[in-house]
């Protein structure tokens, strides 16, 4: 248990998240006492600029050397723009920047050193999630579930519904709300579902020089192709069983698969690879969500929410209808676990990452001198 966070009672916890699509930094803030979540409250978000990103994506798949520690100057800056001058914070939850994830193999690695935010933003903060869920044999991700299992109790759900998050990669939690810890066995299950966004994203950059394919434009355009789509479907990830985790640049060759396309038609199939890898997801359901809220960068793609709702049979609607803000909920959940590693609670379990057992990961590291 962390001195300054104390045992019980509500805290305000700034959760900041820098996620596998690199369009920049998301921050907000979350009231919590590491179970419950009580109101949200301010949130920015920082972009990076085009030469940040290319010297952060340097750092993609590597482990060590000059790429990661550039990679890591530029996240730490960056952080420490977007979360000073937030007013009344009782600490941060920094989840860093992913750059390799391999957690069989290396582990996982996430860049941008807690302790030097600590020192300069002069606020405790809570760091390095990942680790020790890897370490106990589990994925390390992904980590949103126990959040999300907050945020159904506090949207008053008692059903089983379903989150999706479509930033880079795909991610699904199945959440049983009538279960009052996220921990119990059959609360949760959670899984990546394969890429989203990042390989469409690597496409129109590549292409067209552009970030993404905004509102599904390129994409409602083209025609997907089946033989592409089936190819992709025949990758064992879709085979295995969850727990499973991906790294951003996992399915990258999916880009060569549409290497013959036209740009519309491969923006067409990227997008209908992801809403295919969420349909298989979907089997792995213990019962069949009443919906599934979506989150993250992909809802706000036309195409790939319509693909989704003619291939999932149940309702699909953008977290916004139970009142969440999905460009923040990432940002949020890093807030909210952060006060569960400092009071010394778990943050994964093995239905949302296969660990052995339910386990706290993260690092807290205390400023020499306490900010306000
Ligand atoms: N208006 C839009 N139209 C189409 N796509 C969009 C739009 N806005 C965002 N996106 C997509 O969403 C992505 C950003 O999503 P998000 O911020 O959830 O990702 P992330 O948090 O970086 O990823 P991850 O959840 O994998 O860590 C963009 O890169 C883009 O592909
Ligand atoms: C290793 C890593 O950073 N994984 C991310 C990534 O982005 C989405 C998906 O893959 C998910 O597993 C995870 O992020 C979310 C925030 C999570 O841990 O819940």
């Amino acid at each position: 248990m962390n001195k300054a966070i104390g045992k019980t009672g509500v805290v305000s916890a700034l959760g900041a998240m820098s996620g596998t699509s690199l369009d920049g930094v998301d921050a907000a803030v979350v009231r919590t006492d590491g179970h419950d979540i009580t109101g949200f409250g301010e949130s920015r978000y920082r972009a990076y600029s085009e030469a940040e990103r290319v010297v952060i994506a340097a750092g993609f798949g590597k482990w060590s050397g000059d790429a990661v520690t550039a990679a890591a100057a530029v996240v730490e800056a960056a952080h420490l723009e977007v979360l000073n001058g937030f007013d009344a914070v009782d600490l941060i939850g920094f989840h860093g920047q992913t750059l390799a994830h391999a957690p069989r193999m290396q582990g996982t690695l996430q860049v941008g050193d807690g302790a030097v935010l600590a020192e300069a933003l002069g606020l405790p903060v809570v760091w390095d999630f990942r680790s020790a869920d890897v370490e106990l044999g589990g994925e390390g991700a992904p980590l949103a579930p126990f959040f999300h299992h907050a945020c159904a109790r506090y949207a008053g759900m008692t059903e089983p519904v379903a989150f999706l998050n479509l930033g880079g990669v795909g991610n699904l939690t199945w959440v049983d709300p009538s279960c009052a810890r996220p921990e119990a066995e059959g609360a949760l299950l959670a899984f990546d579902t394969g890429p989203a966004n990042a390989p469409l994203n690597d496409l129109m950059q590549a292409r067209l020089g552009k970030a993404y394919d905004e509102g599904g434009k390129l994409a409602a355009r083209g025609t997907v192709e089946q033989g592409a789509l089936e190819l992709f479907l025949a990758e064992p990830f879709f085979a295995k069983m969850p727990p499973k985790s991906l790294d951003r640049n996992d399915f990258a060759e999916m880009v060569a698969l549409v290497g013959e396309l036209g740009d519309a038609d491969a923006a067409a199939t990227l997008t209908a690879m992801c809403a295919a890898g969420v349909a298989e997801a979907m089997q792995h359901c213990p019962t069949p969500p009443a919906r599934v809220l979506v989150t993250g960068g992909g809802r706000h793609n036309p195409v790939l929410m319509q693909m989704l709702k003619v291939s999932l049979d149940c309702s699909v609607v953008a977290v916004e209808a139970v009142g969440l803000d999905g460009d923040m909920l990432e940002a949020q959940a890093f807030g909210y676990l952060a006060v569960r590693v400092a009071r010394g609670l778990p943050t994964s379990c093995p239905g949302t990452t296969g660990v052995r057992a339910a386990v706290g990961g993260g690092t807290v590291s205390m400023p020499s001198v306490r900010r306000g």
